[in-house]
Parts: structure tokens; C-alpha cells; sequence
């Protein structure tokens, strides 16, 4: 496990330092997996997602947390602290960490324009 921070708490810090070290390293270690914590996840999630290769999810409930490892083989769960309980959130960490990519073709095909408009920026054809 690595801990890219903060080490103290520091109420009007700005996440992105943290954030896109936590990203970068799930990136650099393919089959990793990694955890992301702000205020709502939101703008912590679109931080993670800045990075090439990370596919960061929002988690808010049981179904979210599984799903973005099932459908979207998210590897990077971002969760709002203000938003649950710590016990909620640990579940939902857990859910995400426990949870296989289902490897459905349908998502595969999915992830696979994504990740491929994120390496050439060219748009998948309409259908
Ligand atoms: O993306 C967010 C909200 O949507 C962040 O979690 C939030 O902006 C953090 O704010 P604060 O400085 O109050 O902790």
C-alpha cells in the first residue's frame, strides 16, 4: 500500500497534489488499484481522471461502488468523505476491492474507445 497523502490534516488544502500522486501511481502499476477521498469525490474524481490510463469512478451506494469495478474496471474509486459514514465508505472500498471486471465484451468494447480517444483523441465512429 502506498499512502500519497496528506500525512496531517489540513482543512483548506487543495487535493490535486495528492490526487494526481495517488493517480499517477495506480497508472505506473498496472493491476493496482486506488483510493481517492475529498470533501464530495468530485472534483477528486476528476482529478484522478486527468491521468492517462485511470479510469476513476464516484461511489455513493453499494451498486456504484460494484458497478464501476464490474462495467467500468475502474481503478481508482473516489469517495466524498462529507457524504457517509465511515463505515459506509470502508463498505464501499471494500465492495470496490473485492469486485472482479466482469470482462463482458460490450464493456470491454466500451473502455477500449475510451482508452483510445484518450491515446489518439480521435473520436469513435457514430453508429
Ligand atoms: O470536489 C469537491 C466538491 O465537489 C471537493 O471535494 C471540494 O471542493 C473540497 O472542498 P473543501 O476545500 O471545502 O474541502
Amino acid at each position: 500500500m502506498v499512502d500519497a497523502g496528506p500525512a496531517v490534516y489540513d482543512a483548506v488544502d487543495d487535493y490535486p497534489p495528492f490526487v494526481l500522486r495517488a493517480a499517477e501511481g495506480v497508472a505506473a502499476d498496472p493491476g493496482s488499484l486506488g483510493i481517492v477521498i475529498g470533501g464530495s469525490g468530485n472534483g477528486e474524481q476528476i482529478a484522478a481522471n486527468k491521468v492517462r490510463g485511470v479510469r476513476a469512478a464516484l461511489a455513493w451506494s453499494d451498486a456504484t461502488a460494484t458497478l464501476a469495478r464490474e462495467h467500468n474496471d475502474a481503478n481508482v474509486i473516489s469517495i466524498g468523505a462529507r457524504m457517509h459514514s465511515q463505515e459506509e465508505a470502508t463498505r464501499l472500498v471494500e465492495l470496490f476491492l473485492a469486485t472482479p471486471y466482469s470482462g463482458e465484451e460490450r464493456h470491454t468494447r466500451r473502455i477500449t474507445m475510451l482508452s483510445e480517444y484518450e491515446r489518439t483523441g480521435e473520436l469513435p465512429p457514430l453508429p
